[in-house]
């Protein structure tokens, strides 16, 4: 196995004993569900499984607030040329948000793109260690087809080869090592993306950006927990890069916290922290036909992921149990494990163990593996034909159940996390010029705040301006992280300081379902404001907030969700439960997607 590629640099914030600030409020919000007992005579019955609520009094909701009712710090600007409000916050400088500023087409071909398009190879997913490369998995979803083959990344059983027991085709790996034409998925999409971009319609081209504060309550103060949802004194924003603890700086991906304390495990949670240890179990019963359910980010990793206490309030009946699993074995199996490389190029040094604890720490394996630097100077694994991945008899998972849990997929640059660097020279997918234009255009409202004076940018991060040629230290974003999250799942509290220029914006674009964004400080004990992040929101982290800590704790579900997202067998299946013609509204009626642009070159 592969050592260790992270520092452990939240030892700090996560040891036995001590409880961070970002952590407490990772387990206020956090996904419970909690099965209710009831006693019948003198036998214990299994009731229904409950959602525990969650105390909403401190979540910064911005949407539609009016101005004169804003909390103290949290600073309303108008932009010329751009038709929202943008609001910046005193505690968290270089934090950026803009509620509602992709207008609903919009939101509709970026969610559509997200779904069918940016996972397709050689974009990398988080499937594509168990199985390689798959194309065309929303397709096949619909069409109620099966993957012609099942793990790769476990041994076979004795007496099997390949195909004949569904596991790896025997087919060529041919190589290719040089990254795709740069296709913009929008092309794919017919009159697409690229069009809505162009035609943003919060922004006017003919208009200069201006920047204007509408209200200003208070700038100078911090925000009060009660008021703001911003949890209290709190340093009153980060310090300076560079000034954060070392180890800290170091930190590589988010992980979910477990009760043990795994807070910088380097991975995000699949599925409900704090789902029930017995549901785990439950779940695998349930008939799921991949035999390696429990490590897929299922019922099984969630136990493992969980994080906190099930209980609170529940009357003398009720028992509560909480997972009681060791995350740390997770966090360490996603950090050993190489990812994505499927490729017969790669060498193919996981164990099934540790690919299985890859695949149960679920989220981001990639960030969290050495997945580039078997496959430097190599080449990636060809993607086959649609009709050689799925067929309606496949001796593999259903595609329907792969598209449900689904996690991540990467454009642009492969992230080497042995070396903690980027890896320039193997196959990606270019980040789609569409997604590039888009993140220029916010970024560039963000940049008429600092225009105006406003220190969005630290004085070092002046350098990019998001009208300039890249040349000329101009922003150009060419890469991002598509993360898609079902009920339960969580990005733990993490830092993105791994691209080469920390002074250039990262845009966080939120679709589908609602949740819970935590904006902390330089370490885990600063206390994080919990704002509410809905559909259409764009959340732009520059400068100072470039190195704070911040995670998703909370998926909501979308209103009206009156199915009940997650409920019962695992969150958000329903997503994809209608196989044959399931359209994208019913997938992020119970689920979010996040793109993160980034400018890692
Ligand atoms: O999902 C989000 O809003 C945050 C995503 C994020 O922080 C990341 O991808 O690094
Ligand atoms: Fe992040």
């Amino acid at each position: 196995m592969d050592g260790m590629q992270y520092k452990d640099v939240g030892a700090e914030d996560e040891g036995v004993s001590t409880q961070t600030a970002f952590r407490e409020a990772e387990k206020k919000y956090q996904l419970f569900r909690e099965r209710i007992m009831k006693m019948k005579r003198t036998k214990k019955r299994a009731g229904k499984l409950r959602t525990r609520p969650i105390d909403m009094s401190e979540v910064l909701d911005l949407h539609g607030r009016p101005s004169d009712l804003l909390p103290a710090g949290v600073l309303r600007h108008i932009v010329q040329g751009y038709d929202g409000p943008v609001y910046t916050f005193a505690r968290h400088p270089g934090l950026v948000f803009m509620p509602g500023a992709l207008p609903p087409p919009q939101r509709l071909e970026l969610t559509t793109a997200a779904l069918m398009d940016y996972p397709e190879p050689p974009a990398r997913t988080n499937h594509a260690l168990h199985y390689g490369p798959l194309p065309g998995l929303w397709r096949a979803a619909q069409m109620g087809l099966r993957l012609n083959w099942g793990r790769r990344d476990v041994e076979q059983p004795a007496g099997c080869g390949g195909q004949a027991c569904g596991h790896s085709p025997a087919r060529p790996q041919p190589c290719h090592s040089i990254a795709a034409a740069p296709q913009d998925p929008a092309g794919s999409l017919g009159a697409g993306l690229a069009a809505a971009v162009a035609a943003l319609s919060l922004f006017d081209p003919d208009q200069n950006l201006e920047y204007k504060t509408v209200l200003n309550p208070d700038p100078d103060t911090e925000t009060s927990g009660s008021r703001s949802g911003a949890g209290g004194a709190g340093s009153g924003g980060c310090s300076a890069p560079g000034q954060g603890d070392g180890r800290e700086q170091g930190q590589g991906r988010p992980c979910c916290s477990g009760p043990r304390g795994t807070g910088e495990a380097q991975m995000l949670c699949s599925g409900g922290g704090a789902w029930l240890a017995g549901e785990a179990s439950q779940q695998q019963q349930r008939g799921d036909p991949d035999p390696d359910l429990a490590s897929l980010g299922t019922a099984g990793s969630r136990g493992r992921c969980g994080a906190g206490e099930a209980g609170g309030g529940a009357d003398s009946a009720a028992a509560l149990q909480a997972a009681d699993l060791p995350g740390e074995d997770v966090a360490q199996g996603a950090g050993r494990n190489g990812d994505g490389c499927s490729s017969s190029c790669c060498s193919r040094r996981s164990s099934s163990s540790s690919g299985a604890a890859a695949a149960a720490a679920g989220w981001r394996s990639h960030r969290s593996s050495g997945s580039g630097s078997d496959c430097v100077g190599a080449a990636a694994e060809k993607a086959p034909a649609f009709e050689e991945c799925w067929s309606a008899d496949g001796p593999g998972p259903p595609a329907e159940q792969l598209l449900r849990r689904l996690r991540w997929a990467t454009l642009g640059p492969q992230f080497e996390w042995t070396e903690r660097r980027y890896d320039f020279t193997g196959v990606f997918r270019p980040l789609p010029p569409s997604l590039e234009t888009l993140a220029k255009q916010l970024a560039a409202v963000v940049e008429r705040l600092q225009d105006a004076g406003l220190e969005v940018l630290p004085a070092a991060g002046r350098a990019w301006r998001g009208a300039g040629p890249a040349a000329d230290g101009g922003y150009k974003p060419d890469a991002a992280i598509v993360n898609y999250y079902q009920q339960g799942d969580v990005l733990g509290g993490h830092l993105d300081d791994v691209e080469r220029d920390m002074a250039q914006p990262i845009v966080s674009v939120s679709l589908g379902c609602p949740a819970i964004f935590l904006m902390g400080g330089p370490t885990k004990h600063h206390p994080p404001s919990a704002i509410l992040v809905r559909d259409g929101d764009v959340m732009v982290l520059a400068g100072e907030a470039r190195r704070c800590y911040h995670g998703v704790p909370r998926i909501l579900e979308a209103e009206p969700c009156g199915h009940g997202c997650g409920e019962g067998s695992g969150g958000g299946q329903k997503a994809a439960e209608g196989g044959g013609g399931a359209p994208v509204g019913t997938y992020t009626r119970c689920a979010r997607i996040n793109i993160s642009i980034r400018a890692v070159a």
